[in-house]
């Protein structure tokens, strides 16, 4: 786990070996201990080169031990502080990675070397922690605590040319690292001058005071107030402000017990158990199945480096940027003139001058390409004719995709002469930022287009999760009854407002109706009058508040029948100071139109809590999630989770909704879902579904145990 050789003549060169990111496991800290004892009583030894195996120095600590009540072996603090202390100089050779844990050994280590294409960093507050081995100490010791917050807080990868601005490394190399680093370590032994007595002084971070910092008071009250702003009830990023400050004004062993403490209090939290789940949630997605038994190890993708793009609205044009983005030759075409030259400035101006990206008006365009993203608008007789004409016009075997976001892609592959070469490339606005990609298999989706649209996603960074096809997929499927209830909560006596703000404290960035006005509430309509819920296709003299014999709240299409689309028209849910403008303030117009509508209707307005908006939104949206696992839409509740995360901004430190749901408990999820599905029996979406019953019936499992009761249950139904 850490390999000892000596090279050299007189360098220990201390080696983890721990793949693929070399965590700093039980074994790993034992192995680190001993080699450490080991170059320092070893007399041929005079410095020591610390390495990590394979290309990548550190992952950090292993997340996966941290489950555990009391882990196992050496702490990293204890060894961390052995290596500060050894009398011969030590050296980190650092190449890949140095993150978390991996960078709080490097400061351990005297000297930093870092290959050009290294990239540190303290990641923990993804995980609802902080550098909580000596990381939160030492480096405002070596780079000033602004630089040190910066880092920390944002957990965001330093590259190393600017690690070495920062002083955070000591050299950065183009060549062997570790060669490097051997050569270094040789020469500091020779020529580190001593200071306060005693050699390497200068160099054990534990022992030099932190850069001092004018104004100090103002800037942590300040930092404070930005990251109390921003952290949406986190509390990982709050407690990063509180042990940096620790190194800006205590010394440093007190720091560490201030850090000790601090880390206490986060680290068996919800909160951190949350976000450590997301972590894994987010990388399970990459090992897809479909019902059919096509897994992602079994599957080869096909060679992608040509795409074309049909249509170039907003989606299409951040499709066109994250394709090429990834490298791929892309045809991006518009039948449209003055919307392709439009897209075609837009384009470039988001890609700065770099991608390989042609534009065409003529389908003809993507005749050799290897794949195709449909992205026109949401029409489905559009879409059929689209793809009858891909179908006719491309080389046989390309990928015929559809950035649909809810309607049927197996109706889509009927309109093609290879079906199976069809599948849904769900994107999510805007689509050369949003992380999440739902890749949609239809009924006769070939595993090897999922693994091709599976692979492409990774190449463009996404976080892609392989889904059924059913009217909106996952995501989309299961915002509709979280949607329906905030409007349901509008009739019974909230105001956006209320609702809003219920959602914002849970930690969501926008509650759902300063959403709606962003997205635009003609969307929605337009989607009502496809299927026949309001508009002309509404059969006459049918009650206003009931559909299809279920309670249906018509105030969405009444604010469109107003004009007030949201944003876009300076009106919606909110009013605006013009059409476009971002501010969303309370309008008086809407109390007095929410009156008179309940007035109409006979309904007497209550006093809604907040509670009971989380519940009633919140609880439905999970109870859909429910039903689409017990469908086998998606293959996990991880699955889920991280669509919930990566594609709606659901705060990572709950975790995701099925996450939610395990913590809250699922009984009490159930009882909830009883208890309001009495009050509104109109309202199937609040019937419990029969997987969370059964889930309740045999002990509320934890959620990594729930996939043998979705399989006992789908071979019953
Ligand atoms: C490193 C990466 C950037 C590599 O990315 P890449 O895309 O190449 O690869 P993947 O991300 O797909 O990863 C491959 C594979 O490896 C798994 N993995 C990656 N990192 C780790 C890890 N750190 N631990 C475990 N497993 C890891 C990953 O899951 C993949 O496997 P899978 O099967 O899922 O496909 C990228 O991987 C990355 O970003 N990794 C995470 C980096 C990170 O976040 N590091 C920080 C870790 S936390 C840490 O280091 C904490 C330390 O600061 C201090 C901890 C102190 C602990 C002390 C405990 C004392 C407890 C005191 C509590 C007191 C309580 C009381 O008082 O009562």
């Amino acid at each position: 786990m850490a390999q000892y050789r000596v090279v050299s003549g007189s360098v220990a060169l201390i080696t983890i070996q721990n793949p693929p990111v070399n965590a700093l496991r039980a074994a790993v800290r034992e192995g680190l201990f001993n080699t450490i004892k080991r170059a320092s009583s070893d007399p041929q030894v005079r410095s020591v080169v610390l390495s990590g195996h394979n290309g990548t120095f550190c992952g950090g600590a292993d997340i996966k031990e941290f489950g555990n009540v009391s882990l196992p072996g050496p702490h990293l603090v204890e060894i961390f502080q052995l290596m500060e202390d050894l009398v011969k100089p030590v050296v980190a050779a650092i190449e890949g990675f140095a993150l978390g844990g991996g960078l709080e050994l490097a400061l351990a280590c005297h000297y930093r070397i870092g290959h050009s294409k290294a990239k540190v960093g303290f990641p923990e507050v993804n995980l609802g922690l902080f550098p909580g081995a000596g990381g939160s100490q030492r480096l405002p010791r070596l780079v000033g605590v602004p630089a040190a917050l910066d880092i920390i807080i944002t957990g965001r990868h330093v590259a190393a040319g600017e690690a070495l601005k920062l002083g955070l490394l000591d050299r950065v190399i183009d060549q062997n690292t570790v060669d490097a680093a051997v050569t270094f370590s040789k020469i500091q032994k020779c020529t580190s001058p001593p200071i306060s007595g005693k050699p390497l002084d200068n160099h054990r971070l534990g022992n030099r005071p932190c850069p001092p910092l004018e104004n100090m008071d103002a800037f942590f009250e300040e930092a404070m107030k930005r990251v109390h702003s921003r952290a949406r009830g986190a509390v990982a990023p709050i407690t990063c402000v509180q042990a940096v400050r620790g190194a800006a004004t205590l010394p440093f062993h007190k720091g560490m017990e201030l850090e000790k403490m601090l880390l206490g209090t986060l680290f068996n939290s919800a909160q951190a158990q949350a976000s450590q789940y997301c972590f894994f949630a987010e990388r399970a997605g990459a090992r897809w199945s479909m019902p059919s038994g096509a897994r992602w190890d079994t599957c080869k993708a096909k060679p992608i480096s040509t795409a074309a793009v049909i249509g170039l609205g907003t989606m299409g044009r951040g499709i066109t940027v994250a394709l090429a983005r990834a490298g791929l030759s892309v045809v991006a075409v518009e039948t449209q003139e003055h919307q392709l030259a439009e897209a075609q400035r837009a384009v470039s101006r988001m890609l700065k001058g770099g991608g390989r990206v042609s534009y065409s008006p003529d389908l003809q365009a993507a005749a050799e390409v290897d794949l195709v993203v449909e992205a026109v608008f949401e029409d489905m007789a559009i879409k059929e004719k689209i793809f009858k004409q891909l179908s006719e016009v491309c080389k046989p075997g390309t990928l015929l995709t559809t950035n649909t976001s809810t309607l049927d892609i197996d109706r889509l592959a009927s309109c093609t002469r290879d079906p199976q070469l069809v599948v849904g490339m769900h994107f999510f606005a805007p689509a050369h930022i949003m992380r999440l990609l739902e890749v949609v298999y239809g009924p006769r989706s070939s595993p090897e287009a999922v693994a091709t649209a599976m692979q492409l996603g990774k190449r463009m960074g996404k976080v892609s999760v392989a889904v059924g096809n059913c009217t909106g997929f996952v995501g989309n499927r299961m915002l509709k009854p979280y949607l329906e209830q905030a409007n349901f909560l509008l009739e019974e006596g909230a105001t956006p407002e209320l609702v809003d703000a219920a959602l914002e404290e849970f930690g969501f960035p926008m509650g759902v109706f300063k959403m709606s006005d962003l997205s635009g509430l003609d969307v929605g309509w337009r989607v009502r009058k496809e299927e026949g819920l309001t508009g002309p296709g509404v059969t006459a003299g049918q009650p206003m508040r009931i559909r299809h014999g279920r309670r249906y709240s018509p105030l969405g299409d009444l604010m469109c029948e107003e004009g007030r689309y949201g944003q876009k028209t300076g009106s919606g849910w909110y009013l605006y100071d013009k059409p476009g403008g971002r501010v969303a303030r309370s309008d008086p117009w809407l109390r007095n139109f929410l009156e008179q509508y309940r007035a109409r209707h006979g309904l007497v307005a209550r006093r809604i809590s907040q509670q009971e908006v989380l519940e009633r939104c919140l609880y439905a949206l999970i109870n859909e999630g429910f039903r689409v696992l017990e469908d086998g839409i998606a293959a996990s509740p991880q699955n889920i989770d991280a669509i919930y995360v990566f594609g709606y901004s659901w705060p990572k430190h709950r975790g995701g909704p099925m996450f939610y749901a395990s913590q809250v408990g699922l009984a009490r999820v159930l009882e909830g879902l009883n208890h309001y599905h009495q009050a509104h029996p109109d309202v199937p979406h609040l019937e419990p579904c029969s997987l969370l019953r059964r889930l309740v019936a045999s002990g509320s499992p934890p959620i990594n145990k729930w996939s043998e009761v979705v399989k006992g249950h789908r071979s019953q139904l």
